[in-house]
């Protein structure tokens, strides 16, 4: 039986994909195989030896301890491009929200008199439509940085309402870059995108890189009247710089997913409470991705979607399977089969990937593996987290 332990309100679509029989899923489980969350944050826990990975149903992984994960062998998987659709339609609407001005004209609206008379009632429904008035998407010119799941999924709608679209993303992976329209032009840095947009919107991961990227020396070159949208992390924006420029007049609007303090109660703010990911689609999608990873890592040892160890699949034949990780040092694993071949033990198949600092093996024996063996693979040095499946 393996026991998942739960942190916050998951897609029942994906926990209902654990057979009941063989899985364990609970948000009260004291020394799990595995935890599964969406936003809770695992800084200041320490995780029981037992654990042998994490899936987070999200793309974002600021949440979770990476490094002391990948020292203590832990497998952290993401669920790349499931909510990607979700977030881009907020994107959208913070872009329209933006230029026609939504917000305030919809407050305008409930706050209006209700005692009057009709005719001096329509005459200030009517008063709204001048202060209201706002400019249109097609023609606009939009910066998108970080083209990856969500940010090429904007590109291309916001291309698809007639926009310019300019990209910034100086680590676009090969795949990404493939997906990519060619319509999208590329900027060489941020004031250089920044000079040419009205709408800006962000979609890197939160990391030591990100921080305060959009920040008050390049908002400085930015074009008047500004829209700038967040929807990848609040520490990505220096906040002090969007006031500053909002007071300056240079921006004209600030979309965040992320409030703060500082922020509220401004009418150039619009603030959203981390709904970017929250539709019943984009939960169900990445629950399920995430479930299905954690099982075939639970079963079989296969690793898809981790943040900090390599892809590796090897289908199932026959024989029972080892799987265990190492330093990413020479040598580890031909002592691995040295001993093996000591203890009589017939290699059916095998499968090495490394990714960085990090080494992790697939082995499939014909017998079923003895506390011995596992024993002794354990003892070689650089291995850690032996399995058995
Ligand atoms: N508001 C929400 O609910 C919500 C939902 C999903 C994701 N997010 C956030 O959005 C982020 C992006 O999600 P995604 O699915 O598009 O991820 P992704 O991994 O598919 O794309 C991220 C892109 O950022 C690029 N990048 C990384 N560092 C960069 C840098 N320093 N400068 C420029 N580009 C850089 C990468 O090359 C990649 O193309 C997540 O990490 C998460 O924090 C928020
Ligand atoms: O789980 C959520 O609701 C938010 C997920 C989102 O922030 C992400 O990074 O994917």
């Amino acid at each position: 039986m393996h026991s998942i332990r739960t942190y916050n309100a998951i897609s029942p679509t994906g926990l209902s994909l654990f057979p009941s029989d063989s899985y364990h899923v609970d948000s009260v489980v004291g020394e799990p195989d595995a935890i599964m969350l969406r936003s809770h944050n695992l800084h200041q826990e320490s995780f029981p030896d037992k654990v042998k990975a994490i899936a987070r149903c999200g793309a974002g992984v600021n949440n979770i301890p990476i490094e002391q994960c990948t020292e203590q062998g832990i497998v952290v998987f993401n669920t790349p491009g499931a909510n990607a659709n979700a977030v881009k339609e907020l994107v959208l609407a913070g872009m329209l929200m933006s230029s026609r001005n939504l917000s305030t004209a919809a407050e305008f609206c409930q706050n209006l008199d209700q005692s009057l008379a009709i005719e001096d009632f329509n005459k200030l429904v009517e008063g709204g439509k001048k202060r209201f008035v706002g400019s249109e998407l097609t023609g606009k010119t939009l910066g998108v940085i970080g083209l990856g799941a969500i940010g090429a999924n904007v590109a291309h709608a916001a291309l698809a309402l007639g926009m310019k679209v300019v990209g910034y993303d100086p680590v676009l992976s090969v795949d990404a870059a493939w997906r990519l329209s060619s319509e999208v032009e590329r900027a060489d840095n941020l004031p250089s995108l920044l000079a040419r947009c009205d709408f800006v919107t962000v979609h890197v991961p939160a990391n030591e890189y990100t921080v305060n990227m959009l920040n008050a020396e390049n908002l400085e070159q930015a074009k008047r009247g500004l829209v700038i949208l967040n929807f990848a992390r609040g520490t990505i924006v220096e906040e002090n710089a969007i006031v500053s420029e909002i007071e300056s007049g240079r921006i004209h609007r600030y979309v965040s997913d992320f409030p703060s303090a500082q922020l509220m109660g401004r009418e150039q703010v619009i603030l959203l409470p981390h709904l970017g990911a929250s539709t019943g689609e984009a939960e169900d999608n990445c629950a399920q991705m995430a479930a299905r990873q954690l099982m075939d890592f639970l079963e079989n040892g296969n690793i898809k979607n981790s943040v900090n160890f390599p892809e590796i699949h090897l289908s199932r034949t026959e024989g029972h399977r080892i799987a265990f990780a190492n330093d990413n040092v020479p040598k580890v694993l031909s002592t691995v089969l040295a001993v093996l071949s000591d203890m009589d033990i017939n290699v059916i198949d095998m499968l090495n990937k490394s990714r960085g600092e990090i080494a992790y093996t697939i082995l499939d024996v014909e017998h079923l593996p003895t506390d011995d063996l596992i024993q002794a693979i354990e003892n070689i040095e650089h291995v850690f987290h032996v399995n058995v499946f």
